[in-house]
């Protein structure tokens, strides 16, 4: 909460470098050897994790104990879910969540021997401390709560991925807002790291900041969260869904799909609050045409119009995906609304979190039929 009125273009927060947490923090400490030392060389995130399971595990003794404290104790992210949650979610983001939970378990198997390497720094056995739940737990924390910030890469750390994560005591309090602006980023002249609003916030009204452009599956997938109202939001028709439209009578219909596939043009079709995206109508209106507009194909990848009853059959069909969608959406937050019921707390938050982005969908949803019924009348 702002405590007093920000104007706009002023400092939100000023953080201090000694108060971030970077790789910098862990190679310096009493973990740093044992990464020097390890081949290959770990990851920089992996460094984090393992610095923030062992200074969870020192208790009030860790020079970050403040800060651990205050750190969630689980989170909302897929990589909590099991397979029914995940089933709950949207077609299109299973896949995306399935794969970051093994993506997540593949690092965990792989960072085993090196858990072991670090046996020397406790009394208790490493198996018991850096188990799966703690890495998770670690990886969840540093994946959500981290700030981006350059700095000199490692040559202790791998370079698969760039060193740009620092975490941010304080900063990392603020929430987002989709429609809030500020500037932010390390500023070398005052050795801090500063966010700069550029609207200003009112006095006792929270203050956001902005994690970026993120539509609500990506803020699902990253931070455990869906934003209400995000303009960035769009309804995902994947292959899957596409299909429960196609006409399977329809001779060309597998080399119309390769057709569309080779031009990229079966990723990222949407619905949004002002209808069907351009790239799901040119989908469509490829799909649409009669075996003797053949030679069209290309024009029509290219944005050309087709003739008024193909136009007919892609906003019928367009109709017909919004509304399979929307059943879909109906089912899903039934069957939500019913395993809330018997949920515990941690269950209760993921079921929430997945129940607001159905709820988000489905008035992207509903925007969107208005929008086609009105182009269906005219
Ligand atoms: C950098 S932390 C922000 C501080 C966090 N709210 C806390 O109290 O620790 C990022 C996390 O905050 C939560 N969060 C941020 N913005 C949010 C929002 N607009 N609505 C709900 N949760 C939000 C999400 O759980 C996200 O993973």
């Amino acid at each position: 909460m702002a405590t007093q009125t920000i104007k706009a273009k002023d400092s939100v927060i000023s953080l201090p470098e000694k108060c971030l947490l970077t790789t910098r923090t862990v190679l310096k400490s009493y973990m740093g050897d044992y990464i020097k030392r390890w081949h290959p060389p770990i990851s920089p995130l992996l460094a984090l994790c393992c610095f923030l399971i062992s200074e969870r595990y020192g208790g009030d003794a860790s020079e970050w104990s403040s800060y651990i404290n205050i750190l969630p104790k689980t989170y909302t992210c897929p990589v909590y879910f099991s397979d029914d949650i995940i089933d709950l979610l949207p077609r299109s983001l299973q896949k995306k969540a399935t794969e970051q939970k093994e993506q997540f378990q593949e690092l965990y198997c792989s960072s085993l021997m090196f858990f072991h390497s670090l046996q020397p720094l406790f009394t208790q056995p490493t198996e018991e401390l850096f188990t799966q739940d703690a890495l998770r737990w670690a990886w969840c924390s540093v994946n959500t709560r981290t700030v981006y910030m350059e700095h000199d890469q490692s040559d202790y750390l791998s370079r698969e991925k760039d060193d740009v994560y620092a975490l941010a005591p304080y900063l990392d309090l603020l929430n987002h807002c989709p429609n809030v602006q500020v500037e932010a980023g390390f500023n070398k002249e005052t050795c801090c790291y500063e966010v700069k609003s550029v609207q200003g916030c009112k006095k006792f009204q929270q203050a956001f900041i902005n994690y970026g452009p993120h539509d609500n599956h990506r803020l699902l997938l990253e931070y455990g969260f869906v934003a209400p109202d995000n303009p960035h939001s769009v309804v995902h028709v994947d292959l899957g869904t596409l299909k429960w439209c196609l006409d399977e009578q329809d001779k060309q219909l597998t080399q119309k799909l390769l057709y569309l596939r080779d031009n990229d043009f079966l990723r990222n079709l949407t619905f949004g609050m002002d209808g069907p995206s351009w790239r799901l109508m040119t989908a469509l209106r490829l799909l649409s045409l009669k075996p003797e507009q053949y030679t069209s194909w290309k024009s029509v990848l290219l944005g050309a119009g087709v003739s008024r009853d193909r136009e007919e059959w892609c906003i019928h069909n367009a109709l017909k995906l919004c509304n399979n969608l929307t059943d879909d959406n109906v089912k899903a937050l039934e069957r939500l609304s019913q395993l809330k019921q018997c949920a515990n707390l941690s269950l209760l938050e993921q079921l929430c979190v997945v129940e607001s982005l159905r709820q988000e969908e489905q008035r992207i949803l509903e925007h969107t039929r208005v929008v086609l019924q009105n182009l269906w009348g005219q």
